[in-house]
């Protein structure tokens, strides 16, 4: 699996499993099992999908050791200051049976995140969590967090495929060294970019599917990629995507999709 260089050196594997709405135990652990033996070791969790402790559970069962994996989860909302944020963490910690996270999100730029921030960055000093970042954040709410903050984000995750590119808040991302993750990367398989017809020719040229195009696609734009499935054979599908590359007439292509529709 590629990984990508954080601005705080810690690597992160550039695709993962995400797991929102997976809340079943034997779903969510054939699902995390599939992934494990198709070479995923980065898995994206949060308080809000009420599957921390199913997830650690499959995971300290994996046989994986706790530094071959890669684990974020995320504060939510209801949390508004700096003791609930630690408590929160402390919480996650607990249910996903580990010692520290790899990464730890604000989930959304809502109530008290400044102070929120002043927690992660307390609980990163502390070596609780390997990186801390952001999630949702826009423009303006990185530019008041970063006057504020003694810790740069490492990650800003944020909703991103095909008819939703985001291409300004790419290059602010860039220029800031903060990394680029992209949740719904597939459009959550609700907006039609998977039977786009642009999308489906350049998988028939490449003999792949549009959902490997579209992921790929995140990948060359040098974006952290989290899809979500519960089906084996499309976790697989979802993994092979390091063995061809798109030409820059496909990916100009693909840019030209953009419609600035969200779907979360
Ligand atoms: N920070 C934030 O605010 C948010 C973060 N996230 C994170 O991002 C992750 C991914 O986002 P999500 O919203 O789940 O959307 P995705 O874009 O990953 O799409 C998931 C949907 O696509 C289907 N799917 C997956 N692979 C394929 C495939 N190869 N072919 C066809 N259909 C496929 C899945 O169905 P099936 O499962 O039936 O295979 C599911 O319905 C989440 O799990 C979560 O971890 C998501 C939303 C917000
Ligand atoms: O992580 C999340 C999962 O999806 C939800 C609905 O779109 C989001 O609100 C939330 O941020």
């Amino acid at each position: 699996m590629e990984q990508i260089t954080l601005n705080n050196d810690v690597k992160i594997p550039q695709l993962g499993l995400g797991v929102f709405q997976i809340e079943d135990q034997k779903v969510l652990q054939d699902a995390v099992q599939a992934a494990i033996k198709d070479g995923y070791r980065h898995f994206d969790t949060a308080a809000l999908y009420r599957n921390e402790k199913e997830l650690g559970q499959v995971l300290a069962d994996s046989g994986l050791k706790r530094d071959e994996y890669f684990v974020t989860s995320k504060v939510w909302n209801d949390v508004t200051t700096y003791d609930e944020t630690k408590a929160a963490f402390a919480e996650s910690l607990k249910k996903l049976g580990t010692e520290y996270l790899d990464l730890y999100l604000i989930h959304w730029p809502t109530e008290g995140y400044l102070e929120k921030w002043r927690a992660l960055e307390d609980l990163y000093e502390d070596g609780k969590v390997r990186a801390i970042g952001v999630s949702n954040f826009e423009k303006d709410d990185l530019a008041n967090l970063l006057t504020n903050a003694r810790v740069k984000p490492a990650v800003d995750q944020v909703e991103t495929h095909p008819y939703y590119q985001r291409p300004e808040l790419h290059q602010l991302l860039t220029e800031l060294g903060i990394a680029y993750e992209s949740w719904s990367p597939l459009g959550r398989a609700q907006n039609g970019a998977l039977q786009d017809p642009t999308i489906a020719a350049i998988a028939q040229a490449h003999e792949k599917s549009t959902a490997q195009v579209i992921l790929r696609w995140h990948l060359q734009l040098g974006e952290i990629v989290i899809p979500k499935s519960t089906h084996a054979a499309r976790i697989a599908e979802n993994s092979a995507v390091f063995d061809f590359e798109l030409t820059p007439e496909e990916m100009t292509l693909i840019a030209q999709l953009d419609q600035g529709q969200a779907v979360g």
